[in-house]
């Protein structure tokens, strides 16, 4: 039996996580579980799974909460984001919350040797030297949540890394792949939220509208994988069948194919080296789909993906820059306070106001994510 400690669990990864636990009570338990200010959609799963530790946002919530259980182990904040990640009964983390808030409580859970399955893809984003360090000195293997990337860990099972030619990462193209720029200048919050493929929490839908998700994975992938940005490729796949591939030098390609549901690439985290069941989700028919378009990424049309690269190989602070942005510009645009191409334009202010540094530490990286944000912000007034 493996003791989970969900942090997101009310978002769109942590009802999923809930739905394989729920699945199998005999592999799992849910011992901890994490969420933000929304007691409505937790409660009731507070009354299913009865979980040892609950964590919510800020204190105000606490208070809310508690009229409603009695429970005694209620923490709060970042503080309450590790005593879930680090408790001794807990196995694994499951990392879903959104946002480089995450940050920490990733490093203490690789201190802590838990099983991470991360799906908080702003963490490596934002600090990945720091966490893929951690994790080496401390032994402990990353599961990626994340499809493409799990996509990518299956398609490397047994490899040499020295074999691998290049990682392709597949892009669905978001809500607007069939817009031109000139289209983009009136589109509305509903009309990003309206991804072809997947249903995900609003951040990450709006980002694959902007490819940033995309230029998001690309870091990610680079410090999952340790594979050079160079040897990093994006392809425009509509369907979402293929989640990713790595090319060999032998120019053999090994692909992971399945239906788009988040569910798979979470229970193979959960289960990971085993498989089990996992009877809520369709089997993929090909029959079906009968053809797989791809086509070829165009930079200038997606201007999110080309920063993306720029900041993760420019290195040092860039990623956290650029990670720190467009998490402040994407809930601007939520918000109604920018327009969609705004948030492009953001990015690309507070990229080219920093001033890099060099490996930055756990404090240089918090403090440059919070100036980021203000100065975001304070070009919005
Ligand atoms: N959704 C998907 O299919 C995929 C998501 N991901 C990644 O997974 C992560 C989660 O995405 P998704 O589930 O879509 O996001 P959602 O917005 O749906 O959920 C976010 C979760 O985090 C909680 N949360 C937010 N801020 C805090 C905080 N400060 N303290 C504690 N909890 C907090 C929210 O709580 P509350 O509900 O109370 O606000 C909610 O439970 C992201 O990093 C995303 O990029 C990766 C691949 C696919
Ligand atoms: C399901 C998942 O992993 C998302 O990150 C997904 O990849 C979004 O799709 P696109 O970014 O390809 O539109
Ligand atoms: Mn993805």
């Amino acid at each position: 039996m493996k003791q989970v400690s969900l942090l997101g669990a009310t978002g769109s990864i942590g009802i999923q996580t809930l739905e394989v636990i729920r699945l199998h009570p005999e592999q799992f338990s849910l011992y901890a579980m994490a969420f933000g200010r929304n007691i409505e959609k937790a409660l009731p799963l507070i009354r299913e799974f009865k979980p040892t530790i609950i964590v919510v946002q800020d204190e105000a919530t606490k208070v809310k909460l508690n009229k409603e259980i009695d429970h005694q182990q209620v923490f709060c904040g970042g503080e309450g984001l590790i005593e879930a990640s680090i408790a001794d009964s807990v196995d694994v983390v499951v990392n879903a919350v959104m946002g480089s808030v995450g940050l920490p409580a990733t490093l203490k859970a690789i201190q802590a040797k838990k099983i991470i399955a991360i799906a908080n893809k702003e963490t490596l984003v934002t600090a990945g030297h720091l966490v893929m360090e951690e994790a080496r000195k401390h032994q402990v293997e990353l599961l990626p949540v994340d499809s493409e990337h799990s996509a990518i860990y299956q398609s490397l099972n047994g490899e040499k890394k020295s074999d691998i030619q290049k990682l392709i990462i597949t892009a669905s193209g978001g809500s607007f792949r069939d817009k031109s720029r000139e289209e983009l200048a009136g589109v509305s919050v509903q009309d990003a939220l309206n991804h072809p493929n997947w249903s995900m929490g609003a951040k990450i839908t709006v980002d694959s509208a902007s490819m940033m998700n995309k230029g998001l994975e690309v870091i990610e992938a680079h410090w999952l994988f340790d594979v050079p940005y160079e040897q990093i490729h994006v392809i425009l796949h509509r369907e979402s069948v293929i989640h990713s591939m790595v090319e060999y030098v032998d120019r053999n390609i090994i692909a992971q194919l399945g239906t788009p549901d988040m569910k798979v690439p979470i229970q193979y985290a959960l289960t990971y080296p085993e498989r089990l069941d996992l009877p809520i989700t369709e089997h993929l028919n090909l029959e079906d789909i009968a053809t797989l378009n791809f086509e070829r990424m165009d930079m200038e049309r997606f201007p999110c993906l080309r920063m993306a690269f720029e900041a993760g190989k420019a290195g040092g602070s860039m990623p956290t820059v650029l990670n720190a942005a467009n998490e402040e510009a994407v809930q601007l645009f939520l918000e109604g306070k920018i327009s969609f191409l705004d948030i492009e334009k953001y990015i690309e202010q507070a990229l080219e106001n920093h001033d890099r540094i060099h490996n930055p530490d756990l404090s240089t990286i918090i403090s440059i994510d919070e100036e980021t944000r203000k100065s975001v912000r304070f070009h919005l007034n």
